[in-house]
């Protein structure tokens, strides 16, 4: 089947290396023309274990495919993914005004019925928007199937997350389009949840939620833990054996970071207060985790009796800043957090020779 993606970030440059490794005619779709440039040298823009090497073969055998240029990749698509950035907004919500252009960019380039499939975590309804605003354009000359396949990869295990994944989601408004999908993706040979759209999308945020709560369970245990001299990985371990609880994301520490809990927490407090529900439980998980950050500064300043004089320096090596993007970022942030609350003299060092 030929397939197009739009947007070759993490989750749009994985999906589309995977989707051609298992046998589909893949255009991945950017509007950075640099990014483009590398991907057509068989450079991948993020470094995720084996998919340099996924890449290069698929490009090699005529399977994997990269433009700038919306009319060439969405050429002949049967199916066309949107995998673009769904940031958080000032107030928390989810910023959609990139799927809003990349449904325009469809509109405005299909000359034929299609498949629209909706990867990028995104608000309960927004699939239909989506949906409304391609025909809008189209003034339904082109009928548009709209589905969502929420994306569960994680940065660092992006390729063994797709190809060994727990499950694929497929929030379809019709059994047709479902089959569809379950086609494409029967290569995966995981198990396929086929749903209504709403569902689907919920299930993301619901499933990250859940996730971000075991974190700030266990970091509230390890707080406890530290005033009782009790060992928080003994109590994680020993609750990790329950399998109804089950051992993973259960260790504790600064609290969640990287590029979708903290958005996508903040997220869905919105979309449940947009419902006229207040989300009290993921409200807390937010704020615990906060904290967290601040408590580990109070740890360094009662070890040290007083952080004035103090210097607290990062050294990021340049080469792991290529190889561990997100431990690197999540630093950032929290050094960034602990120079707004403490305003003790925080610097970082980049050490920009590899050493
Ligand atoms: N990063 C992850 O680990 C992860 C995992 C699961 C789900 N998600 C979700 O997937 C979505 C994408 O995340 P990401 O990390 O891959 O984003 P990203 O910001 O890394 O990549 C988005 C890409 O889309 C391109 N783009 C934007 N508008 C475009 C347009 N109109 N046409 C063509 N290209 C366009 C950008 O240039 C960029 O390269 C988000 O909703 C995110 O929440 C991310
Ligand atoms: O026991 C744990 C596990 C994780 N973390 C932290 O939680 C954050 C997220 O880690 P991880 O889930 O490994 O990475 P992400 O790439 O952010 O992946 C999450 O976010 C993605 C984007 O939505 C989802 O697709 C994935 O399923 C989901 O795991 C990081 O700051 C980790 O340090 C902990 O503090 N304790």
């Amino acid at each position: 089947m030929k397939l197009a993606v739009i947007g070759t970030g993490y989750v749009g440059l994985v999906t589309g290396v995977a989707l051609s490794e298992i046998g589909h005619t893949v255009t991945c779709i950017d509007v950075d023309p640099d990014k483009v440039n590398t991907l057509n040298q068989g450079i991948p823009t993020i470094y995720e274990p084996g998919l340099e090497e996924l890449m290069k073969r698929n490009m090699a055998e005529n399977r994997l495919f990269f433009t700038s240029k919306h009319q060439d990749g969405l050429a002949g698509a049967d199916v066309i993914y949107i995998a673009v950035g769904t940031p958080q907004r000032p107030d928390g919500s989810a910023n959609l005004d990139y799927v809003e252009q990349a449904a325009q960019d469809i509109a405005a380039n299909i000359t034929h019925d299609v498949i629209v499939v909706i990867k990028s975590t995104v608000p309960v309804g927004t699939n239909l928007h989506i949906k409304n605003i391609m025909n809008s354009y189209t003034k339904n000359e082109h009928h548009v199937k709209i589905a969502s396949n929420p994306e569960f990869l994680r940065e660092g295990s992006a390729v063994k997350d797709t190809f060994h994944g727990d499950r694929i989601v497929i929030g379809t408004e019709d059994q047709e389009t479902a089959d569809t999908l379950a086609t494409i993706n029967q290569p995966f040979d995981m198990p396929i949840l086929k749903t209504d759209i709403a569902s689907a999308e919920m299930i993301k945020y619901a499933s990250n939620a859940f996730l971000a709560t075991k974190i700030s369970f266990i970091n509230e245990i390890t707080n406890i833990c530290d005033a009782l001299g009790a060992d928080v990985e003994k109590v994680a371990e020993g609750m990790g054996k329950d399998h109804r609880i089950g051992p993973d994301f259960l260790k504790a520490g600064i609290g969640y970071g990287g590029s979708c809990f903290p958005k996508d927490t903040n997220a869905l407090v919105q979309i449940a207060g947009n419902n006229h529900h207040v989300f009290n439980l993921l409200k807390s998980v937010i704020e615990v985790n906060n904290n967290q950050q601040i408590l580990l500064l109070e740890k360094i300043q009662k070890r040290f009796g007083s952080l004035n004089g103090i210097q607290i320096i990062a050294l990021i090596i340049n080469i792991l800043r290529h190889k561990l993007e997100k431990i690197y970022h999540q630093f950032l942030e929290l050094l960034y957090v602990w120079r707004f609350k403490f305003n003790s003299i925080c610097r970082s060092y980049e050490i920009l020779e590899p050493i």
